[in-house]
């Protein structure tokens, strides 16, 4: 009974920016899970590296290519993919990027840049899959939002912005979408070591603040999130809908 709540067994999942970082550690975890999944990235060799290294343990998973703040492209892969390989049940809402620099410097380009992959990548992303979902009448939408969908701090504008918007996202699709059994939802890690924090990490000024500020007293390691994508992604998450999980070591608990 209980292993039947988190098995996805004949569910497929496409997740988002899942080249490398959490989008990778999340796709290997579904696909652990018995989900199908399908990966994305912008760069098709680096998307076939990440493909040969589940391939390598034993997972097997598909490629699509697709740049997701391109909200055409978005519609289109969704199309390929599910006439290639059929329906996509789960879509993780993952790929994102950051511009850290003083809010009286950010050119607008930098700021419609990280607006349009991490807010509007999301909607039409979502939107794509979404329309497919609510027609069959069952989905499971889950958006990687931030700790800074609440909490911001110098430097971080345009991103903390974009995901505060990726919270009401979620909430304003799961009140559409919910009476159609689809499920939107999201999760907010708190701090882990990938790409896109490398320079706050080999910051020691950084980390010891972060240490001493997460009650953890540490760095997130990828593969943590992956118990919250499981049953976001699962049927024992199926009446819990626009909510918004933190998984960030106790960070937004505590001051
Ligand atoms: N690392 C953290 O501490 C942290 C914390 C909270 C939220 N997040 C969020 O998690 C997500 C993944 O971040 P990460 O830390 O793994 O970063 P990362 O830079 O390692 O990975 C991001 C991935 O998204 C891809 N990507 C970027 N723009 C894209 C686009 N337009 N189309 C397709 N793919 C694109 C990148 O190529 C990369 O593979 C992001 O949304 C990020 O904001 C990260
Ligand atoms: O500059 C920053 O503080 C970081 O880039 C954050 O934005 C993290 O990436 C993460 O989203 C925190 O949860």
């Amino acid at each position: 009974m209980a292993a039947a709540l988190f098995d996805l067994k004949g569910r497929r999942a496409l997740v988002t920016g899942s080249s490398q970082g959490i989008g990778l550690a999340l796709a290997r975890g579904l696909a652990e899970a018995g989900a199908a999944v399908v990966l994305n990235g912008r760069d098709p060799a680096r998307l076939e590296a990440a493909r040969a290294g589940l391939a390598a343990t034993g997972l097997a998973a598909e490629t699509a290519p697709f740049d997701v703040s391109d909200a055409a492209a978005a519609e289109a892969a969704l199309e390929g993919i599910e006439a290639r390989l059929g329906p996509v049940d789960i879509l993780v809402n993952n790929a994102g990027i950051t511009r850290r620099m003083p809010a009286l410097e950010v050119p607008e380009t930098t700021w419609h840049e990280v607006l349009r992959t991490n807010l509007d990548g999301v909607f039409f992303m979502a939107q794509a899959a979404g329309r497919r979902m609510v027609a069959r009448g069952h989905g499971k939408i889950i958006n990687i939002a931030s700790v800074q969908s609440d909490l911001a701090r110098p430097g971080t504008a345009p991103y903390a912005t974009s995901k505060g918007g990726v919270r009401m996202l979620t909430r304003a699709l799961c009140a559409e979408w919910a009476p159609r059994g689809v499920q939107v939802n999201a999760i907010a890690p708190g701090y882990f070591a990938t790409e896109l924090t490398r320079p706050l990490v080999e910051d020691t000024d950084f980390t010891a603040w972060l240490r001493r500020r997460t009650p953890a007293g540490r760095w997130g390691r990828v593969e943590e999130l992956v118990g919250a994508c499981v049953f976001l992604a699962a049927p024992a998450s199926d009446f819990v809908n626009g909510q918004m999980l933190y998984v960030d070591g106790g960070l937004t608990a505590a001051v």
